[in-house]
C-alpha cells in the first residue's frame, strides 16, 4: 500500500480579484522505499502540494490518505517528515538539539540509538562541529543540512523534503541525496521537490508541475 496516496487535489488561493490555481486535480502516490522529484517552474504549485501533504494547507477538493489516515496533522515525525523550504529550525534550540528534537517528541526506529543515527547524519553532513551554534550562528546551507538531519533521524515513513539542496554546492548536495536515499532503502517513501537535475536523475520517478497540473516525467 502506498505511504501517501491522493486523488483530484485542488487548491485555489484568492487574493482581492485575482484567483490562483495552485494544483488542479492532483493524483499521486508514493510507495514505501520509493523516491519521487518533484519538478516545475517557479510558481507551479510544488510548494502548496507539499503543504497540502503534511496538512498545513487545506485542499479544495480531492481525497488524501497519508499513513494509516486522512488528516496529516496528527502524525508525528516518524510518520511524516518535512523539509519545509525555510527550513523551520527552532531557533532557540542548538543545531544538536534541532537534530534530535524529532526524537525527544517521536517514536525512534526499531533498533537503531536516535542519538548515534543523529551523530552519522551531522557528521555525513559536515556539521558536527557546529552542534552547539544556534540556527542564527550557521550558515544558511549548514542550517538546511541540520534541517535535513532532522527529517531523517527517525526514518520516517514519510519525507517531504521542499528544495533540500538548494543552499549546497555539489559535494554537500550529494551527501543529502545520499542519506535521503539511505532512508528510502530502509523504507521511507520520499517526495522531493527540486530544481537540480542530479535529484532527478537519482530518483526512481520524476513527476513535472506545471500550472498547478501533475504530470509524469520531467518536463519536455
Ligand atoms: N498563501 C498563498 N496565497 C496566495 N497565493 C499563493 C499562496 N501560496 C502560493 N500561492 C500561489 O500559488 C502558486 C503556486 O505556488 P507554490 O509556492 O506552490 O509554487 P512552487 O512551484 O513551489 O514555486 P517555487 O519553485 O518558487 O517554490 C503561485 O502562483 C503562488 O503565488
Amino acid at each position: 500500500m502506498s505511504v501517501v496516496a491522493a486523488t483530484g487535489l485542488s487548491k485555489r488561493f484568492v487574493r482581492g480579484t485575482e484567483a490562483v490555481t495552485a494544483l488542479d486535480a492532483v493524483d499521486l502516490a508514493v510507495e514505501g522505499g520509493e523516491v519521487v522529484a518533484l519538478v516545475g517552474p517557479s510558481g507551479s504549485g510544488k510548494s502548496t502540494l507539499l503543504a497540502v501533504l503534511c496538512g498545513w494547507e487545506t485542499p479544495d477538493a480531492g481525497t488524501l490518505r497519508v499513513g494509516p489516515g486522512t488528516d496529516p496533522r496528527g502524525l508525528g515525525w516518524s510518520d511524516l517528515a518535512l523539509v519545509p523550504q525555510a527550513l523551520g529550525l527552532v531557533p532557540e534550540l542548538s543545531l544538536a538539539d534541532n537534530v534530535l528534537l524529532p526524537a525527544r517528541l517521536g517514536r525512534p526506529a526499531a533498533g537503531e540509538d536516535p542519538a548515534e543515527r543523529a551523530r552519522r547524519l551531522v557528521d555525513g553532513f559536515a556539521i558536527a562541529h557546529l552542534a552547539d551554534r544556534y540556527p542564527h550562528q550557521a550558515s544558511l546551507g549548514e542550517q538546511q543540512r541540520a534541517a535535513v538531519a532532522r527529517a531523517l533521524v527517525l526514518r520516517p515513513a514519510l519525507l517531504l523534503a521542499d528544495e533540500p539542496t538548494a543552499h549546497q554546492d555539489r559535494g554537500h548536495a550529494d551527501a543529502l541525496l545520499d542519506a535521503v536515499l539511505d532512508a528510502a532503502d530502509s523504507g521511507t517513501a520520499v517526495l522531493l521537490a527540486t530544481h537540480d537535475e542530479v535529484a532527478w536523475s537519482r530518483a526512481d520517478r520524476v513527476l513535472s508541475m506545471r500550472d498547478g497540473r501533475l504530470l509524469p516525467g520531467p518536463p519536455s
